[in-house]
């Protein structure tokens, strides 16, 4: 495997729900949740064997954990005494598969539903020398429910070695927890389920589950304020980035700039011909503070450099951006910096090599403390100085002008909601995708703004 592809993984132990993205983006490189599940089942039956118990009882939920809990035991059965007991109700397709699948293989199934049909099984708790506990993993929340809370309870009562998958189901007495993939906090031991290490390297559709869902309450403004100063010798680009800001979810979105264009969507500052002076910097500190996220620099142009620190300096967030992106480097109380290979060079004074894993290195090293770098290339670098992610999405019809704009215009939304490193590295995704889309949709010769509807329908088209 690529060195640059371990070097770079997330530490253990892992957030719940960056789990369940790389579970995600594993499904989207072709590893269904099915094959895993069979591999962390397999995983778990190797595991309880390795205790040479005579009698396993097997205790499944209704969810994936579940799942694994029932492939487990159609292992186990091949070999010894096992039986199972699981809770009755609706499952999701894989883990119903995995119980149809042993109730062909005739072993002792037991459906409970109630407190009172676990303690009808008190039996099985007893006589078993070996109990999995696969009754919830990172699925669980809130106070048990019957009939999870009996089964804990008897489990912890049964005189059996307890092997909990995954992670222990909230209050049983593990006495070995076999983790998959990676540890959820506490492990004795970790199983590879065959998930690729490019589901976490990389950016992938996972991904997109940590955005936040606008609430069924959500007032005008949760959406974020987003304030784009830009214009000037690239008239356009400002408002690509706040276009491309609304679709991705802002509610409300300032343009700074010395050019008026017909765009009703967007609320227009007006400047004069330059972006320089006291007044100037005055105006767009007071916006800059007034904003969820600042995008500085879309079409900019070189001259409105000491602006530009002071606004990015009154910026609770900020993305700088194309023009922007020179020394001294502006900061504002965490930062996006999106540069290509060249501005890269101009604000970081390093080159990028053109190999992944060099380049990996030098934009980790050149990160600032609150400071994000996403390097725009064939492949996307983020990092947060710790953190590296790849993102491959893209097309070459996208090296059309404009898609740098859109790309951070979409950054500043999702910062106005989320940290920065998330933010970075799905908007690097997101605008990818919305050009491949768009390549479909028209070929070579599409234009920036044929983007914009892609956005909205990747990011919340589900
Ligand atoms: N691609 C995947 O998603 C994979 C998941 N795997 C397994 O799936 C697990 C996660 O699966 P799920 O997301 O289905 O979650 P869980 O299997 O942890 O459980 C979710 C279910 O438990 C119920 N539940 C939650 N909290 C409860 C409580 N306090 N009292 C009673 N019932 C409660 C929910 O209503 C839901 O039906 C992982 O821990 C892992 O073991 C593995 O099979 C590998 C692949
Ligand atoms: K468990």
């Amino acid at each position: 495997m690529p060195s640059w592809l371990t070097e770079w993984e997330d530490e253990d132990p892992i957030e719940h729900s960056r789990m369940k993205a790389i579970e995600r983006n594993a499904e989207a490189l072709g590893v269904s949740t099915r094959q895993m599940m069979e591999s962390a089942g397999r995983a778990l039956a190797e595991e309880a064997l390795m205790q040479s118990p005579e009698q396993v009882l097997v205790l499944c939920g209704r969810g994936n954990n579940g799942g694994d809990g029932f492939v487990a035991a159609r292992y186990l059965a091949r070999t010894m005494e096992c039986s199972c007991i699981y809770v009755s109700g609706d499952r999701k397709g894989d883990s119903a598969a995995n119980l149809k699948a042993l109730t062909a293989c005739g072993i002792p199934l037991h459906e409970v539903s109630c407190r009172e049909d676990i303690s009808r099984l008190a039996d099985l708790f007893s006589s078993a020398d070996l109990i999995i506990d696969a009754l919830l993993g990172t699925g669980a929340g809130g106070n048990l429910r019957e009939p999870i809370a009996s089964c804990v309870a008897m489990a912890n009562e049964s005189p059996a070695y307890i092997l909990s998958a995954d992670l222990p189901t909230p209050g049983i007495s593990a006495d070995a927890i076999l983790a998959f993939h990676r540890s959820k906090g506490i492990a004795t031991s970790i199983a590879d389920i065959g998930i690729p290490l490019e589901a976490e390297c990389f950016t992938g559709p996972g991904d997109l589950l940590s955005i936040p869902k606008k609430p069924e309450n959500a007032h005008k403004g949760y959406g974020g304020k987003v304030l784009v100063v830009g214009g000037g010798p690239y008239q356009g680009a400002p408002y690509l980035a706040g276009l491309a800001a609304l679709r991705a979810g802002a509610d409300i979105v300032f343009v700074a700039s010395p050019h008026a264009l017909d765009c009703p969507d967007l609320i227009h500052i007006p400047l004069p011909g330059r972006i320089s002076g006291e007044e100037i910097c005055d105006l767009l500190i007071k916006y800059a503070r007034e904003a969820d996220s600042v995008v500085i620099g879309p079409g900019l142009g070189a001259g409105s450099h000491d602006v530009v620190l002071r606004v990015a300096a009154a910026a609770r967030r900020a993305v700088i951006d194309a023009d922007a992106l020179r020394l001294p480097l502006p900061a504002g109380g965490e930062t996006i910096y999106t540069p290509h290979a060249g501005e890269f060079a101009r604000a970081f004074g390093r080159d990028r090599s053109g190999n992944n894993e060099t380049d990996a290195a030098i934009v980790r090293d050149a990160c600032t403390e609150n400071g994000i770098i996403l390097l725009k290339g064939p492949t996307d670098i983020i990092t947060d100085g710790r953190r590296i992610r790849f993102n491959r999405t893209g097309v070459p019809a996208m090296t059309v002008g404009g898609t740098g704009d859109i790309l951070a215009g979409v950054a500043a939304a999702l910062f106005c909601r989320m940290p920065a490193f998330e933010a970075a590295a799905i908007a690097a995704y997101v605008t990818g995708r919305a050009g491949e889309e768009a390549a479909l949709a028209i070929g070579d010769g599409l234009i920036a703004s044929d983007l914009l509807l892609f956005i909205a329908q990747i990011l919340y088209g589900d």
